[in-house]
């Protein structure tokens, strides 16, 4: 007998979840890892970049749970978390604009802005980077921070800068976005590379404009994206340790599925992401 999942498509810059609602619904799904894997399946399945619960908590007005399309549960997801805010306001599972949303690495302030009575962007406070190596985690003799660090690959040396916003992100980067080898060092550092014990997110960086980065992701357990929203984060975060970008400027991150807001903040630290949510469609998922 099949299980019958309500659920909700969703994308940030084409960033697409299966978003299911364990608040406003009870539903007993055996693994979530294994729904993650079959909904995800564009054959098979729905067709995502992985899944996304909704679920109570006890310490903001709800949680999100993100999964890879691999079953890998990811501890943070921007383009989730503002997806996530479209839908608790729209469907009344919050009834002010701003609310917070809990993941699995920490509380973040959500803020959804209307346009004609609809959401139209959404502002997360990303919280502050985490810059020591331990934390990203990463495998290497000192605890500070990870800028320029030469990666081998292929006998070449490529420069890395590891930032985590919550989740870990190696930034690389190039003269021509469109030449980046995010196949190569994607598939080498991404999933199963001894320096990175749970894994990587492995972005590529190149300087559009003054206040302009542009920015490409092969994720940790998804592959390439269309976008990464604390990817993008990432990446304003390494131009500005690495002296390309200011701090306390809203960057604009051009990422393959479109554009998204970032400054980080000299006086709080935090990372600031604005942009946009869509609902694609509902439907029901036999599990
Ligand atoms: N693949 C990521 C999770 C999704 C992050 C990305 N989709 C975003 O918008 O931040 C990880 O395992 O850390």
């Amino acid at each position: 007998m099949s299980i019958e999942i309500p659920f909700t498509k969703m994308h940030g810059l084409g960033n697409c979840y299966i978003y299911v609602d364990l608040i406003s619904q009870s539903i007993d799904i055996p693994s979530y890892s294994d729904l993650a894997v079959q909904a995800a399946d564009e054959h098979t399945g729905i067709g995502s970049d992985g899944l996304i619960l909704i679920v109570p908590s006890n310490r903001a007005d709800m949680m999100m749970r993100i999964f890879n399309k691999d079953g890998s549960e990811g501890k943070n997801c921007g383009n989730g978390l503002r997806c996530v805010a479209k839908y608790a306001y729209d469907h009344g599972l919050v009834d002010q604009k701003s609310f917070k949303i809990e993941t699995l690495s920490g509380i973040v302030d959500a803020e959804v802005h209307l346009k004609n009575g609809q959401v139209d962007l959404v502002t997360i406070d990303m919280g502050k980077p985490i810059l020591n190596r331990s934390s990203i985690p990463m495998v290497g003799e000192n605890d500070e921070k990870v800028i320029n660090e030469p990666i081998i690959y292929n006998k070449q040396n490529f420069d890395m800068t590891a930032v985590s916003m919550g989740n870990p992100h190696g930034l690389f980067f190039v003269d021509n976005i469109e030449k980046a080898p995010i196949h190569e060092l994607g598939s080498f550092l991404a999933d199963n590379h001894p320096t990175f014990p749970e894994g990587l997110n492995v972005g590529f960086i190149e300087k559009t404009a003054d206040n302009d980065i542009a920015y490409r992701v092969w994720e940790r357990g998804s592959g390439i994206t269309q976008a990464c929203g604390t990817g993008a984060c990432a990446a304003v975060v390494a131009s500005i340790l690495t002296d390309r970008l200011p701090m306390d400027q809203t960057i604009t991150v051009h990422l393959a599925g479109g554009d998204l807001y970032i400054k980080w903040s000299q006086d709080s630290q935090h990372v600031l992401m604005t942009g946009e949510a869509k609902t694609i469609c509902k439907g029901i998922f036999y599990l």
